[in-house]
């Protein structure tokens, strides 16, 4: 079998949210289709990935490196020893010749959409969901039938008050999820903590509540705020202060008791694991929420979790950004500790499947082959519109 094409499409996910460092008004992400000359029901194999949020449509690394290097490549030495089917591994280590180590910047996210794109249609050529094929190949054999979700929003918009803010909150918690997550830090501490207590008059307890500063305190912020978030005994506290600065979260892990979060913006099992090692993180309480579509995809993923497994972390501690259907899977099949989602946000890449409903804030898997793009068919729509597939 081989990869007979691969299509790439800039999408906007623009919407005129705000949280605390950036506005999504110009927010691009890339789509990929990667064809195999393998058929399924009377039709070839395609895989399809997409960028997550929050780093722009990696168009221009794509098509000058990741995507020439592919189409050069001995078709045989990028499928598996068998012969029967594409080989993320090597794939993976196609696309990085030539790269230096280090300086992650954004190829993570060229090369981290492709992958997603080639596991889809791994998991199709083996006509199982991704998440049974994780858990029989990289796990233990056995998968998680239900994933913890929240409901990520509440961010800052035009016209938005408080009793606005509330309404979406009561839609999440309508539609099934138990914990929700706000925006902070684009706004004074003292309105901010107006907000929160807005958003606790809905959700009735601090655990049913968490918290996203985007990375925007200096140390001196970030330890007000953490005073004065407290009491409120939040689900976490998350991104404080820049995702680099490991030194601030150490710090603040020593003054704030409560769980906090963080891991978004880093790219690499290398900086994961600086986390891991120098970020005062506790492995009893907080959460990593590295986004394999953002960083070298789910091959680089596999390594994240060995990494911070050798500092004391376990899956259970991870908790992925970006709402999407490849970190669900993954979640399921190598038993994370949940996945973020995004009910409102981001259409039509947030969400799950159309038909699985979200109980008790957790949500259950397809069992069609692949990631579960077909079964949600906005996403598909607009995969297969952009790529012409
Ligand atoms: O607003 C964003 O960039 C998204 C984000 O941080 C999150 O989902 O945690
Ligand atoms: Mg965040």
């Amino acid at each position: 079998m081989k990869i007979i094409d691969i299509r790439d499409a800039v999408v906007p996910i623009s919407s005129p949210i705000r949280n605390a460092f950036i506005d999504f008004s110009k927010m691009t992400a890339s789509v990929v289709a990667v064809v195999t000359d393998v058929v399924r029901d009377g039709k070839p194999v395609v895989g399809y990935g997409f960028n997550s949020n929050g780093r722009y449509a990696a168009s221009g690394l794509l098509n000058e490196r990741f995507l020439p290097r592919l189409r050069e490549a001995d078709p045989e030495s990028l499928v598996n020893e068998a012969g029967d089917n594409l080989d993320p591994a090597r794939i993976w280590s196609t696309m990085m010749t030539n790269e230096k180590p280090g300086g992650h910047g954004e190829r993570s996210v060229a090369v981290g959409v492709v992958d997603m794109a080639v596991w889809d249609a791994v998991a199709k050529i083996a006509g199982q969901p991704l998440y049974k094929h994780l858990a029989d190949t990289c796990g233990d054999g056995t998968h998680d039938n239900s994933v913890f979700v929240y409901a990520a929003g509440g961010y800052y918009y035009p016209g938005k008050d408080d009793a606005r803010l509330q309404e979406e909150m009561r839609r999440y918690r309508d539609m099934g999820y138990e914990v929700v997550k706000m925006k902070i830090g684009g706004a004074s501490l003292e309105e901010d903590l107006r907000r929160i207590e807005a958003v606790l008059d809905v959700v009735g307890e601090g655990r049913y509540l968490a918290v996203d500063a985007n990375g925007r305190f200096d140390l001196h912020t970030a330890l007000a705020y953490a005073e004065a978030l407290k009491p409120y005994n939040l689900f976490w506290y998350e991104e404080a202060g820049d995702p680099l600065d490991f030194q601030l979260q150490a710090e603040l892990s020593k003054v704030y008791p409560g769980p906090m979060a963080t891991g978004e913006n880093l790219f690499s099992h290398q900086d994961a694991r600086n986390l891991a090692r120098y970020g005062g993180m506790r492995p009893d309480r907080d959460w990593l929420q590295f986004d394999c579509a953002l960083s070298y995809g789910l091959v680089e993923y596999l390594r994240i979790l060995k990494a911070i497994e050798a500092e004391g972390f376990t899956s259970r501690n991870c908790v992925p950004h970006g709402g999407h259907q490849l970190s669900l899977n993954i979640a399921a099949g190598l038993k994370l500790g949940g996945n973020e989602s995004y009910p409102e946000v981001f259409a039509p890449f947030g969400g799950f499947a159309d038909n699985i409903r979200v109980e008790n804030g957790h949500v259950g898997l397809p069992q069609a082959p692949g990631i579960g793009f077909e079964q949600k068919s906005a996403l598909i729509r607009t995969m297969r519109t952009a790529t012409e597939t």
